[in-house]
């Protein structure tokens, strides 16, 4: 295996703010894997993913993508490399379904033929029907159906690794399960690396080969679930899986 990101001592500062959004993190995250990223609301989740697609800058310390410092890339075409998948979901409202997955092959200059055929694997792949999908606008989809264009739109053209920041956050809890399943099907099938962040302790335990529990910028733990489970770094995480125990759908039950 290599490893698809480290983070090398970083951390990112707001201005105004009394802790690091990050703090001073190192990390390595091997190629392949499924990381799940679990904290409550402000630990710096998200802000440790934008910096890894360089829509945040760190203030100190390296992150590297396969081996490469990413400060010394082009950031839009670095960018191309990265799927990355929000829970707005940010698709196109004026373009079909097909233009939006097409976005990225067409800047590519893709052919058209390969451009159809990657639509249709693509809206397979998300579980749509390509004959009733590809020539809908936005407007006509489901939420669930929206956030699966916007994961289909992400991997259009095979990136190494996927950035999914809450992406079922705004999902109702039966779709949701749905989407997390596929979600595991599409990770075993391109065996890139995905991150995915969450606030949601069952969905991190349930899709994570390894999660990272974060609080106020800083690691907790990252770890296998079963390994946290077993044995909790310290009492954040003790009182975390405390707080979700008993429940049916906990996997740690
Ligand atoms: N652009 C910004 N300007 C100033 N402060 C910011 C900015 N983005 C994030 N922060 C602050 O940095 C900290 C970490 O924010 P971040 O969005 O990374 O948290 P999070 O764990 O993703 O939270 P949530 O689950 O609510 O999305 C918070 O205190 C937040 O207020």
């Amino acid at each position: 295996m290599s490893t698809a990101i480290g983070f090398k001592n970083v951390s990112k500062h707001f201005k105004g703010a009394g802790y690091n959004a990050v703090d001073h993190v190192n990390l390595s995250i091997e190629h392949g894997e499924l990381i799940t990223i679990l904290g409550s609301s402000g630990c710096g989740k998200t802000t440790l993913l934008k910096m890894i697609n360089r829509l945040y800058e760190p203030d100190e310390g390296r992150i590297e993508f396969f081996g490469e410092d990413i400060s010394s890339s082009d950031p839009v075409k670095f960018r191309r490399k990265i799927g990355y998948v929000i829970q707005q979901i940010g698709l196109f409202p004026h373009m079909t379904v097909a233009d939006n997955i097409a976005t990225v092959p067409k800047i590519l200059k893709w052919s058209k033929e390969k451009i159809n055929a990657r639509i249709d694997e693509l809206l397979e792949l998300v579980g749509l029907e390509p004959g009733e999908f590809r020539n809908r606008y936005p407007a006509q989809l489901s939420g669930g159906q929206q956030q699966r264009i916007g994961l289909a739109r992400a991997l259009a053209v095979n990136p190494d690794v996927m950035l999914l920041d809450e992406p079922f956050g705004a999902i109702d809890a039966i779709n949701r399960i749905n989407l997390q399943d596929e979600l595991l099907k599409i990770h075993a099938a391109s065996k890139k690396t995905f991150l995915f962040v969450t606030h949601d302790i069952n969905e991190a335990f349930k899709l994570g080969t390894r999660v990272l529990i974060m609080d106020q910028g800083n690691i907790q733990q990252f770890d296998t679930p079963d390994n946290i489970v077993e044995n909790p770094a310290n009492d954040f995480v003790r009182s975390l899986i405390d707080s979700v125990k008993g429940q049916e759908r906990f996997i740690g039950d």
